[in-house]
């Protein structure tokens, strides 16, 4: 099954930048001349010091921003052609995890997290088994059937990370992830996305916590002002980039 998927993404290009710039309004660039591309069941770490623009670029590779210059393509597709009717589409091969979580206030934890296969037209009880079965992974079993207002700021993090892998996204997408959560329940979800990673999934996540980066041993992309430098795992960023 995992080798079918692999092979199946073989041949597949998964995302690729050429000399992308990108600002907010009429401000000066945020990002400058990001060039890199992501091989299919590629695993990354994006670092940077705050403000370094990790943010900015996860919104472009979820394609909830357009570049200012420079072409974007994802998943062999020139998203600068793609007319924005066609983005949705493009949109639900990604799982993504935002910084302030972008639940659904009116469904409750289960509904939110069942919400992706759903839409994908999945039915019937099997679904709630498997949500079920992954909430009460990240430690929600007794929170299933809350609404994310009477959640704590972990616990919704928890609910947006289950929604973000429940359908096996073709890329991950996942910003400070582990914010809000203790060590511990840190490492069980960084768990859940390398085990999703295996299973295929090109995974990007931006974190600040350089503890989990060593011990997962991944390669890194970093960020220092607005440019782009990819690191291989073990090695550090060049002059003048610190490590975080
Ligand atoms: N909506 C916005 N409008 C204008 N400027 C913005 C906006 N969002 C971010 N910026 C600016 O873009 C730059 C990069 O911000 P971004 O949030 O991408 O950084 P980051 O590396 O994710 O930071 P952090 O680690 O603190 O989350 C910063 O200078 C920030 O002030």
């Amino acid at each position: 099954m995992l080798c079918q998927k692999l092979q199946r993404r073989k041949g597949q290009e998964v995302i690729r930048f050429e000399n992308v710039g990108m600002r907010y309004g009429m401000g000066s660039e945020v990002l400058k001349d990001i060039s890199f591309d992501l091989e299919p069941g590629s695993l990354h770490f994006l670092t940077g010091p705050s403000g370094a623009g990790k943010t900015s670029l996860l919104r472009l590779m979820y394609l909830a921003h357009r570049p200012s210059r420079g072409t974007i393509s994802m998943f062999n597709q020139d998203v600068s052609a793609t007319e924005r009717k066609g983005l949705p589409r493009l949109r639900r091969r990604i799982g993504v995890v935002f910084q302030d979580f972008r639940l659904l206030d009116h469904l409750t934890a289960v509904e939110n997290v069942a919400l992706p296969l759903r839409i994908a037209g999945g039915k019937g009880k099997e679904i709630d088994e498997h949500v079920e079965e992954l909430l009460a992974w990240v430690g929600l079993k007794d929170r299933m059937a809350a609404r994310p207002s009477t959640l704590s700021g972990g616990e919704k993090q928890r609910v947006a990370i289950a929604r973000a892998v429940i359908n096996r996204p073709d890329l991950l997408l996942a910003d400070e992830p582990t914010g809000n959560v203790d060590p511990e329940m840190a490492e069980r979800l960084m768990y859940l996305f390398v085990e999703l990673n295996k299973l295929g999934t090109t995974t990007v996540i931006a974190t600040h916590d350089m503890s989990l980066v060593r011990k997962i041993g991944a390669d890194r992309m970093h960020l220092h002002d607005g440019h782009l430098q990819m690191v291989r795992a073990g090695e550090t960023p060049l002059s003048p980039v610190g490590e975080n």
